[in-house]
């Protein structure tokens, strides 16, 4: 097939060509808000909630407070726990030295479900500002707070509710010595909050500690991540935004493109990311932690696949009600990065037919169908299109086009990659809206160069091992021949 007779393909079936459209002159949000409907922005335009708990003093406001510093281009809202304590009686006022102010029963949990459920539905609240000398409410001017991308709640008791708790999308407990606790919380209350250190003393022996044991503690247990060291944990705190970030673009690139899917992240999945990325990892470990991703990103593109009821009888005599495996697969990769994923396709679907799409690519523009050998019943089939990355969205665009050509059905095709750029999102899910993308990481764009970014380099030379000597890898090499 001539270039010409592709190129009209293309043309044909799609809407936009986003071709030598780079990062430079990319701004994400003129892109995705004029095609967002209000339906189906009210559908995913959930915030993302995080959860801080941890002993009095252990450093949650000091994380919250990096975490914010750090995700600076993202609208995010601190909201605290102490905002939330119950107003004092004049009697309870009047010995407030045996009120319990670590105990669940201190904090008026209804009206924080209350102002949560306002900022997750869009609404602004007003959060009254709590004064720890005089234990009231109406000391501070109330705090406006609009809804954001990302909300934050800290507090001692923040795990404490299963209704808070199952708002969170992450929850994160700072874990600190309990002496370091102490000695901070001597210093906070009798230098910042002028109290008297017997009576700091007392409270803490009479009700914080045992409400640490009784209460607090036993919350660590629902956390996702556990910091020890609180904001000295750097490390912790990198990761903990990154992943936010990575939940965020994400999140936003699904809202506009219900065909795009992107496997659940997990800080294993994180972790392999980290190896195959990491310019520095031997071809060896390269191929093993690609090979794991893969299988996962098959595994859930597998999913996608119509099934139909089957009912067997276990060996107890029951009946289980189950699915069948869809029977009519093919698996097409583009040659010659998506060959790398033909093994896990062929590990889990017995017997799977495979096809071979080749397209040259020079630069950005010179696409080119080379070959294509594909079974002849490919018309009749789900076909799994295979090529780990996802970048200007070009090569899928023309083996797509192919595949359509070929009698496949638009709906029928579930593209597969590790890492997808968002041109190549937009590029392919606006051309084909009943195909559908499974990836496991959206990355942030391409480089002059068309090179996805961060990215991974060129996944076939690391994969197959063509790349420079394994053993003598420097970032500068990598970075010529991505
Ligand atoms: N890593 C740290 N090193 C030294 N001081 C810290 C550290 N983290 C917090 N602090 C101090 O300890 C006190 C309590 O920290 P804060 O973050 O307010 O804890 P929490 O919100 O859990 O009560 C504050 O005075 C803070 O400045
Ligand atoms: N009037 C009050 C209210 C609360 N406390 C103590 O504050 C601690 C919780 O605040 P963090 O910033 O450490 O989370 C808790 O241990 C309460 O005892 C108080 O002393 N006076
Ligand atoms: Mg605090």
């Amino acid at each position: 097939m001539g270039s010409a007779a592709v190129e009209d393909m293309i043309e044909a079936s799609s809407g936009v060509h986003f071709s030598g459209f780079h990062m430079d002159g990319l701004d994400s949000r003129h892109i995705k808000k004029p095609m967002i409907s209000p339906a189906t922005e009210n559908m995913h335009n959930q915030p993302f909630l995080i959860g801080v708990a941890g002993g009095a003093a252990s450093g949650k406001t000091t994380v919250c407070d990096m975490i914010i510093q750090q995700l600076h281009d993202q609208r995010v809202v601190l909201v605290n726990q102490d905002s939330f304590y119950h107003k004092l009686t004049e009697e309870e006022l009047a010995r407030v030295h045996e009120y319990n102010f670590d105990h669940p029963d201190a904090f008026d949990t209804e009206k924080l479900l209350d102002s949560i459920d306002n900022l997750r539905h869009g609404r602004a609240v007003d959060i009254p500002k709590y004064d720890f000398k005089s234990y009231k409410h109406d000391v501070f001017p109330v705090r406006r707070v609009n809804p954001s991308d990302v909300i934050i709640l800290e507090g001692i008791l923040i795990f404490h509710d299963p209704r808070v708790r199952e708002l969170m999308n992450m929850k994160i407990f700072v874990d600190t010595d309990a002496d370091v606790r102490l000695a901070r919380r001597i210093r906070r209350d009798t230098v910042g909050k002028s109290r008297d250190i017997g009576a700091v003393l007392d409270q803490y022996s009479k009700f914080v500690k045992p409400a640490f044991d009784d209460f607090i503690l036993p919350t660590k247990k629902y956390a996702d991540i556990i910091i020890p060291r609180g904001g000295d944990n750097h490390v912790a705190i990198d990761l903990i935004v990154q992943h936010i970030r990575t939940k965020l673009g994400q999140h936003d690139l699904c809202k506009i493109y219900p065909n795009l899917y992107v496997i659940q992240s997990t800080f294993q999945i994180r972790g392999m990311h980290t190896l195959i990325r990491d310019s520095q990892t031997t071809k060896h470990d390269f191929v093993f932690y690609a090979d794991r991703l893969i299988r996962l990103v098959v595994e859930h593109g597998l999913g996608h696949l119509p099934f139909t009821e089957k009912q067997v009888i276990t060996p107890t005599g029951s009946v289980y009600t189950g699915v069948d495996f869809c029977k009519r697969l093919c698996g097409v990769s583009i040659i010659r990065s998506g060959e790398s994923m033909e093994n896990a396709l062929r590990a889990c679907c017995k017997g799977i037919k495979i096809g071979k799409i080749l397209i040259h690519r020079e630069g950005d523009n010179g696409q080119q169908l080379i070959y294509e050998k594909l079974p002849q019943d490919i018309s009749e089939r789900h076909v799994l299109l295979l090529d780990p990355i996802l970048g200007t969205g070009n090569s899928a665009v023309q083996a797509i086009s192919l595949l359509i050509k070929k009698g496949v059905p638009e709906s029928n095709i579930i593209f597969l990659n590790l890492i997808s750029a968002p041109q190549g999102v937009h590029m392919v899910c606006k051309s084909f809206p009943r195909l559908k993308i499974v990836t496991s990481e959206i990355d942030i764009g391409l480089n002059k160069d068309f090179c996805v970014i961060p990215g991974m380099g060129e996944f076939g030379d690391r994969y197959f091992g063509t790349d420079d000597d394994d053993d003598q890898k420097v970032v500068a090499s990598m970075q010529q021949s991505c």
